[in-house]
């Protein structure tokens, strides 16, 4: 058995993980309020997969109502060391086209009053975010998509909109200034969190639409996101099982894996019983260490 355990979120379009060996659907609760739903766990060959539905089943949480940090928690809770996040994504961009593969670099956050920290009270941490997807992690996710046909872009800039409306023309003309490449809702905070659950993250974008800056098209509607998101769903299913047969055998250490050790500036003497209590999955490594601190 591998030592790879692949937590996978699931965006628009994409609420089960397809066929998994010895599959089982569990509740698992978290400090941190309710997560989207039950995850699923099981196997693809020999690597663990957790899957969660970002949007809960049926698409009930909008991007603003999605509990990030619960579902993080949860699969940090679960025992994942790595998190592949598959999203519905809007072009920026004239080469990305609808039904395109996108392996994201890096992402700009216009979201608004989502909680984005697991930490700030009673313990402080900042964690470096300067490249927000792990490298190697999207590399693979890349090379899986290609393997399963889809035609893949690798990089790119991903602007994270508050929504729940599609952006407005002048916003559509002002992010791809800004040099963003392609546009959703849900990859923040959601990339904050995982990094501050130590996991490493990789974000692969699905294009459904040209948003709204292109002339020459429809502008972005549910519709349009939904039909090529049903279409593209067997595509994401493919790229699972590829990237489960292409992980290496075993998994090696990552920078991330330890960005805490780093990045908490409290100093341990002054964390107190509940921060340590809410934070034992996603800093256990950190706050099991000793016995809590009495107050
Ligand atoms: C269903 S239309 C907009 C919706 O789709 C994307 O969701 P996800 O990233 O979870 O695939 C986008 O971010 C919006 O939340
Ligand atoms: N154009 C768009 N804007 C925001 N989120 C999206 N998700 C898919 N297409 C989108």
């Amino acid at each position: 058995m591998s030592n790879w355990h692949i937590g996978v979120i699931g965006g628009s379009g994409l609420y089960d993980p397809g066929a998994l060996e010895d599959a089982q659907e569990i509740s698992v609760a978290s400090p941190f309020g309710e997560p989207s739903g039950p995850v699923t766990t099981g196997r693809i060959g020999g690597v663990q997969f957790t899957f969660i539905a970002r949007h809960g089943a049926g698409h009930r949480f909008s991007p603003s109502h999605v509990n990030y940090c619960a579902n993080v928690d949860v699969l940090k809770r679960c025992g994942v060391t790595d998190v592949l996040a598959i999203s519905a994504i809007g072009s920026l961009k004239e080469e990305y086209a609808p039904g395109d593969f996108v392996a994201v670099e890096q992402l700009i956050d216009r979201t608004t009053g989502r909680q984005r920290s697991f930490f700030g009270d009673g313990i402080v941490a900042h964690v470096p975010l300067a490249d927000p997807v792990c490298p190697r992690l999207t590399k693979l996710a890349a090379k899986a998509a290609d393997r399963a046909g889809a035609k893949v872009h690798e990089g790119g800039t991903y602007v994270a909109i508050e929504g729940p409306q599609f952006s407005t023309r002048a916003e559509s003309h002002m992010f791809r200034s800004w040099g963003a490449d392609v546009i959703g809702m849900t990859a923040m905070p959601e990339a904050r969190l995982v990094r501050e659950a130590e996991l490493p993250y990789a974000l692969v974008g699905m294009v459904t639409d040209y948003d709204c800056w292109r002339d020459s098209e429809e502008d972005v509607d549910v519709a349009q996101i939904i039909k090529t998101m049903t279409t593209n769903a067997e595509n994401a299913r493919a790229m699972l099982a590829e990237f489960a047969a292409g992980l290496p055998k075993q998994r090696k250490a990552s920078a991330i894996d330890t960005v805490l050790d780093t990045a908490i500036i409290t100093p341990r003497e002054l964390w107190d019983v509940s921060a340590r209590t809410k934070l034992d999955a996603v800093a256990g490594r950190l706050v099991n260490l000793t016995p809590p601190r009495k107050k």
